[in-house]
């Protein structure tokens, strides 16, 4: 190039830029644009593993955390593990932030509440009524209840005059429906079914499942892109209350008070189709009176409205015009205590409105400017301060104590097993002993957590504690909780100094508690700090088993390594875990997966466990194969499979469980005998290590990780556990560039497994003497003996 041209360079870069510069500006706007969103998508995907997924016929897409699933405003580093035994560097951690519930910055037009019609659009001559009852039970009462009204509504739908105008009754446990589906609008199918809601609730005083339902109706109401009445294309609804009049005498002291609050938010959102009266009845007393009156009344209303006279002016409820004013009052109150006028708001306008199309309706004539930016905030329900969890003076705490619990502080329970009593009194140790060395008379069942979000059909539980899906209580600190289980738990050994066998040196060993299971009921890493509780009791030199229901993947994920974590799986699939564990929430099936994800990530940092509790009828048959899945897709250390306890509650009557559902240990055996097969189908290298018939349970576990030189070695060494955990000996887990960053489950692997434990030999202590029950002998052996027999 000559020196002229390059001269002149400059001045014809200058004129390509002056005729260019727009598409020129624009395709770097464009590409700057391209380079944000790509790294802004993949910034927002966070792997809770990097192992890929096995192939298996379950879903087997690895489920990421999701913003819901973490507690509010709490940020969560996840551990670092060591995925698939590569290396990984220990300081990566990643923060999970929850994505705080912000106000709402939706914008819009106001739907303008609208009076629906009172009277139902029903033809008689063309339409049916679908009469829907919904109940919703804790321990089982108003379920009873709610099954028999059922079947007195079929028989006397059919056989009434008026049977032509009615579909066939159906019931509906308000814990396993999707809301939207029938509370968001009525249902949806052909046009000339009209529904009628009939719908049964107990009442607690504590939090429960009901309070998701209430919430949920208040919700629906104060949602601002809905109608406030949207169910008002029922025909008609009526509830029913069930409560105790002795322990909550009249309606100032809360008697049925959810009933009548359901009762209240139905009328709103039905815009007054109440058909007929709240009824409320005590289950000490007059229930069965009071809800033969009240289906009476019912059925009466559900005949006008067969014969088309709508709800008629002279029903006592929906056309009484002075409750029709009570209840405009009581919305305007509502409103007011909420922060939010009754009347249309006349808030500053909005400029960046988004268009809410469809949502809102376009024939609301002069739409209010209003400031949906804040609208949020201000109609939700202001927080209120949290409760005691099991406040002494209530019922689930008198009946928890009565059944041996010593309840600490407000939401944390210990209690003796029978087999520490066992152990004390020289009568054998439980399946930890066999499988684990872990001694009952030393070992401590608690729980930080009373609470729970299933509500399994074979719950110790008795079916009235408390349930929930988020921490709201007042919480108790860790120390508090540690000296008052150990002390509560101290205190009850003393209790068996005099018990006739209690033999001296196992009384004076059990006064150093050297093993806690975080197992005894409710979901321990509900507890917000149960990570602080953990690591108080490791420095204390007390080994953990930390077993938690599958439902919290983020507090999973965020939890300190414990000496053996275990996860329930109870169940194979979805549909049956739904039916066994009867989960409160609703995306249950994905946390579950999470937590199974969770487990496989963390199988080199901690002993982890899958702890199947088989009940025949539930979750037996045809299963192995399902359970075999998950077991691909988690690969635990062990897998535990223990024959379910009968505990003979009414819940567990409620949810149908009988002795009919406890497997003999010869069902176990072969099942579990099953699924080493489907295991080895899989190529995966688990065998049946132990067993304890005792207490109808068999181990089965990873033979390349526990076994030494051959021979299984599935019990722990615990001064290793500490010493690992105190740093005073060093791990093997490595990086990438072989550089230690923990330990590994091989590190703390104790002794082999003892003869007499080993599978196939029974797995009971030769140094303990067996007491057998009355009537019972060797010959009837443990297929029948552990049918009573308890973890
Ligand atoms: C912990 C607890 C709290 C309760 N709170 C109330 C209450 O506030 N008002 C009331 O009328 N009944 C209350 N009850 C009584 C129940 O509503 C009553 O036993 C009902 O039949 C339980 O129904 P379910 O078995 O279907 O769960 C409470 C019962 C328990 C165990
Ligand atoms: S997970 Fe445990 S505590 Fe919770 S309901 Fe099931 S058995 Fe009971």
């Amino acid at each position: 190039m000559s020196l002229d041209r390059f001269l002149v360079l400059p001045d014809e870069l200058l004129l390509i830029w002056h005729d260019h510069r727009v598409p020129l500006l624009l395709s770097a706007v464009s590409l700057a644009v391209l380079v944000h969103l790509a790294i802004y998508f993949r910034s927002r995907r966070h792997k809770i593993s990097a192992s890929p997924a096995p192939s298996s016929p379950i879903e087997k897409k690895e489920i990421e955390l999701r913003p819901e699933w973490l507690p509010e405003n709490t940020t969560i580093v996840t551990p670092a593990v060591n995925v698939d035994n590569r290396a990984e560097d220990s300081v990566v951690s990643v923060p999970v932030v929850k994505a705080k519930k912000g106000p709402k910055t939706v914008k819009g037009k106001k739907v303008p509440k609208k009076r629906a019609p009172a009277a139902a659009n029903f033809n008689h001559k063309t339409d049916k009524i679908q009469p829907l009852v919904f109940f919703q039970s804790l321990s089982g009462t108003t379920e009873r209840y709610a099954t028999q009204l059922t079947k007195v509504f079929t028989e006397w739908t059919a056989g009434c005059d008026q049977s032509i105008s009615f579909l066939e009754p159906q019931i509906h446990d308000l814990s396993y429906i999707e809301f939207d589906d029938f509370f968001l609008s009525p249902p949806k199918n052909d046009s000339s079914v009209k529904y009628f809601y009939i719908i049964l609730l107990p009442t607690y005083n504590i939090d429960t499942v009901l309070d998701n339902f209430i919430e949920n109706l208040q919700e629906t109401h104060n949602d601002f892109r809905i109608d406030t009445a949207p169910l008002s294309g029922l025909l008609g609804y009526s509830v029913f209350g069930l409560g105790d009049k002795e322990g909550w005498p009249t309606e100032e002291e809360g008697f049925c008070s959810q009933a009548r609050e359901v009762d209240k938010w139905m009328a709103r959102l039905t815009a007054r189709k109440r058909a007929y009266p709240l009824g409320i009845g005590d289950v000490k007393s007059d229930v069965d009176t009071r809800l033969g009156e009240w289906r009476v009344g019912v059925q009466e209303a559900l005949v006008e409205l067969a014969e088309g006279r709508g709800l008629g002016e002279g029903v006592p409820g929906s056309g009484d015009p002075a409750e029709s004013d009570e209840e405009d009052e009581d919305v305007a109150e509502d409103s007011e205590s909420e922060g939010v006028s009754p009347k249309p708001r006349k808030a500053a306008r909005v400029d960046d409105v988004e268009d809410l199309g469809g949502m809102v309706k376009s024939d609301s004539a002069d739409p209010i400017p209003v400031d949906f930016t804040t609208y949020k905030s201000r109609v939700s329900k202001p927080v209120s301060a949290p409760k005691e969890m099991v406040p002494v003076s209530s019922p689930t705490h008198a009946a928890l104590t009565k059944q041996g619990y010593s309840i600490i502080g407000s939401h944390s329970g210990v209690k003796i097993c029978r087999w520490t009593k066992s152990a004390l009194r020289g009568r054998g140790s439980c399946y930890k002993y066999s499988f684990y060395g872990i001694q009952s008379h030393l070992c401590m069942e608690a729980t930080p957590s009373l609470s729970c979000s299933n509500k399994c059909v074979f719950c110790w539980r008795h079916g009235t504690n408390p349930v929930g899906t988020t921490w709201r209580w007042i919480t108790d600190a860790p120390e508090l909780i540690y000296d008052g289980i150990t002390t509560a738990h101290y205190k009850k050994i003393k209790m068996m100094k005099g018990v006739p066998g209690v033999r001296a040196e196992r009384f004076a060993e059990a006064m150093r508690i050297r093993h806690c299971a975080l197992s005894l009921v409710g979901e321990p890493i509900f507890y917000p700090h149960i990570n602080e509780l953990l690591a108080i009791m490791h420095k204390n030199r007390i080994s953990t088993f930390l077993v938690c229901n599958a439902q919290h993947p983020a507090q999973l994920a965020s939890l300190i390594p414990v000496t053996q974590l275990y996860v329930s799986i109870d169940a194979s699939n979805k549909d049956s875990l739904r039916k066994i564990d009867r989960p409160l929430h609703r995306d249950f099936w994905e946390r579950f997966c999470a937590c199974l994800d969770i487990l496989k990530q963390r199988r080199f940092e901690q002993r982890t466990v899958f702890r199947l509790t088989l009940v025949k009828g539930f979750n037996m048959a045809e299963e192995a194969r399902g359970y075999a899945d998950l077991v691909e897709r988690a690969l635990p250390g062990f897998v535990e499979v223990k024959g379910v306890t009968y505990c003979g509650t009414s819940a567990a009557g409620s949810a149908g469980l009988t002795m009919q559902n406890v497997p003999f240990y010869e069902e176990v055996a072969a099942f579990v005998t099953l699924l080493a097969e489907e295991l080895a189908k899989r190529n995966l290298s688990y065998g049946i290590a132990a067993e304890h018939a005792h207490s109808c349970c068999v181990l089965l576990a990873d033979s390349t990780r526990f076994q030494k030189d051959g021979k299984w070695a599935t019990r722990i060494d615990f001064e290793r556990f500490y010493e690992l955990n105190e740093g005073l000996v060093e791990g093997t887990r490595t990086d990438a560039d072989g550089k230690v960053v923990g330990w590994r489950p091989e590190d703390y692997v104790g002794q082999e497994t003892p003869e007499w434990a080993l599978w196939g030999n029974g797995g009971f202590d030769p140094r303990d003497v067996r007491v057998w029950r009355k009537g019972k002998g060797p010959k009837e052996q443990a297929g029948k003996d552990a049918k009573v027999v308890e973890m």
